[in-house]
């Protein structure tokens, strides 16, 4: 089994770099941590950092999970391409870019293309965000599922995801005491359905609302709160259409043992106990 030790960061192609940098620093909040060549890096929180977007597809859209020994990536490299998952192992120079010791790449069976890395940076300079916008870290993302029970399947039997809900019948997984890292949601084709920072309170979800209604930033659900995590939130959209989720308070397991993952009505009342209507496409099949 693949033990998943966090979620670390993800990567996103784009055709505009200087626009996408904009959008994460003004107005998602996050930190430059480096300007390198068709590159930007941004932190979020004691991570050297957790998002890099690129000059390329905005298709291309990676996410990396840690583990937490070297042998951890042998391991699961030989289990993945037992299951038919064809890996291939990170060079030295892209180890760099990534600011990792070592990586694997794959792809999940909706061909979602995944990295695990050993030993991502973290850094000794403090996140305090281009604009208070009351960010805590990066928490978890949702993954396009073109087949729900089969993608359930392949994180729970093949890595530490454990369910703690399910809207319908997508899940949100859990690799630690927090209540999801990864959520699967129907789509037809494979991509990250929504990337989460957790912030700080509720009045910063509020308060972001505000600040980037009146910036004409699209607002694509919320402010609400989710019944599953418990946490209150915001879904707004960012470069390429990827949308970007603030949440505060999500719920931890602390006791696994008493836990008992709970059916959650696909509809609108499943994701949000306040009344807001998605209007995400993978919210509302
Ligand atoms: O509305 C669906 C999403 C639920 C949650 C949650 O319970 O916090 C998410 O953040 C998510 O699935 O990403
Ligand atoms: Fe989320």
């Amino acid at each position: 089994m693949i033990k998943l030790a966090d979620v670390s960061y993800v990567r996103l192609g784009t055709r505009d770099l200087e626009g996408a940098t904009h959008f994460a620093t003004e107005y998602l909040g996050l930190d430059v941590a480096e300007r390198a060549k068709g590159s930007v890096y941004f932190k979020s929180d004691e991570r050297e950092h957790t998002l890099c977007y690129f000059e390329g597809d905005p298709g291309d859209q990676v996410v990396c999970f840690e583990v937490e020994e070297q042998f951890h990536l042998d391991e699961a490299a030989a289990q993945l391409e037992s299951l038919g998952h064809p890996v291939r192992r990170g060079t030295a120079s892209e180890a760099a870019l990534r600011k990792v010791h070592d990586f694997i790449a794959f792809r999940d069976p909706t061909g979602n293309p995944i990295e695990l890395t050993w030993r991502p940076a973290y850094s000794g300079r403090r996140y305090h965000g281009a604009r208070d916008a009351g960010i805590t870290g990066f928490s978890h993302v949702g993954l396009c599922s073109s087949d729900l029970a089969r993608d359930e399947a392949f994180w729970t039997k093949v890595t530490n995801a454990q369910v703690s809900d399910r809207i319908g019948d997508a899940p949100l997984l859990r690799i630690d005491e927090v209540h999801h890292t990864i959520a699967l949601f129907p789509s037809v084709k494979p991509g990250i359905q929504h990337i989460n920072h957790q912030v700080e309170t509720g009045d910063d979800i509020m308060r972001s609302h505000q600040f980037l209604k009146d910036r004409q930033v699209r607002m694509v659900f919320g402010p609400g709160r989710h019944p599953t995590s418990s946490a209150k939130f915001l879904y707004f959209e960012g470069p390429d259409g990827m949308v970007f989720e603030y949440s505060s308070g999500v719920r931890e397991i602390a006791d696994e043992l008493l836990w008992r993952e709970r059916q959650f009505m696909f509809e609108p009342k499943g994701f949000c106990k306040w009344g807001a209507k998605p209007n995400i496409a993978e919210f509302n099949k």
